[in-house]
């Protein structure tokens, strides 16, 4: 990897700039020269990142320069993108996310993802939050179901204002609990990962507040990564920040780096809203 002092060659090869510092926990995730292209148009060149675990990583950078694109590598949602094609390098604790053994369904429960728009199924907020357990046979029985959905609604910081209303349709939230609602979907099969795209930016700053809150909590046990807009955002929520331009990963460090000394001055151009 190159590090700051590199900067000049660096830019020649149009390489990323990591800061030295340690990561905040150990490596969860690490792709190399991961390449997505969408028919013949390229969207992303060779990123390779080491992501840590029980920690908050931001992807920023300006619209359409890759960052969904990328976070859908580490689950495979790629792959439901007919004119997607993916090469390089995306592991999970060591272990190929794009080999032909890994069962993309069972890729998903590891590594759950969270959207920009709240996204219920119809259906009541237990069962919402019971299907994933239900199809990947987690409970043996109903008392075990009820358990796990209890403790998920509490992860998410959802049950105190649900609990009375189980049987209720999901979509009868409002727009902040839905979002609780499908995190507490994804935490109630035991994820490692949480994978975020943008996910307050449908909702109002109380709710976005909350949602953050949420998301400070969960780092204590998950790999938390966020696709966000709001550079304020990035700062209160993560620890590391990536910043991607045009498809390249940029610059990636710590977020108070990143934000008070990047390295290269199409960051430093970006946070302080010359671009984008
Ligand atoms: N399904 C798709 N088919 C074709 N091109 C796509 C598809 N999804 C994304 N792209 C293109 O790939 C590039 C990267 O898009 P992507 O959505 O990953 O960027 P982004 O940084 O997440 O953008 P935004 O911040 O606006 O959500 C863009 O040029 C976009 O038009």
């Amino acid at each position: 990897m190159v590090s700051v002092n590199d900067t000049a060659q660096t830019r020649a090869n149009e390489a990323t700039v990591y800061h030295d510092d340690p990561l905040p926990g150990p490596v969860k995730v690490a792709t190399e020269k991961v390449t997505v292209t969408y028919g013949d148009k390229a969207a992303l060149h060779g990123v390779s990142i080491e992501i840590p675990d029980r920690s908050v990583t931001s992807f920023i950078g300006p619209s359409g320069c890759g960052k969904s694109t990328f976070l859908r590598c580490i689950n495979r949602m790629n792959d439901t993108i007919e004119t997607a094609r993916v090469a390089g390098s995306v592991k999970i604790d060591g272990e190929e996310v794009n080999a032909r053994s890994v069962d993309p369904v069972v890729l998903r429960a590891r590594v759950g993802m969270v959207f920009q728009k709240p996204n219920p199924f119809p259906k009541s907020i237990y069962d919402n939050v019971a299907y994933g357990p239900r199809i990947h046979g987690l409970a043996s029985g109903r008392d075990e179901l009820d358990a796990i959905v209890e403790e998920s609604l509490k992860k998410a910081g959802l049950w105190n204002e649900v609990s009375d209303r189980l049987g209720a349709p999901g979509t009868s939230l409002s727009g902040g609990q839905q979002q609780r609602l499908v995190i507490a979907r994804a935490i109630a099969v035991n994820p490692e990962v949480i994978l975020m795209d943008e996910p307050c930016s449908a909702l109002d700053p109380i709710a976005t507040a909350r949602i953050e809150e949420l998301i400070d909590e969960l780092r204590e046990n998950y790999c938390i990564i966020i696709v966000t807009h709001s550079m304020a955002q990035a700062a209160r929520v993560s620890q590391m920040t990536a910043f991607f331009h045009l498809g390249h990963l940029v610059e990636y460090g710590p977020t108070e780096a990143m934000f008070t000394n990047p390295h290269d001055s199409r960051t430093q151009d970006y946070i302080t809203g010359r671009f984008g």
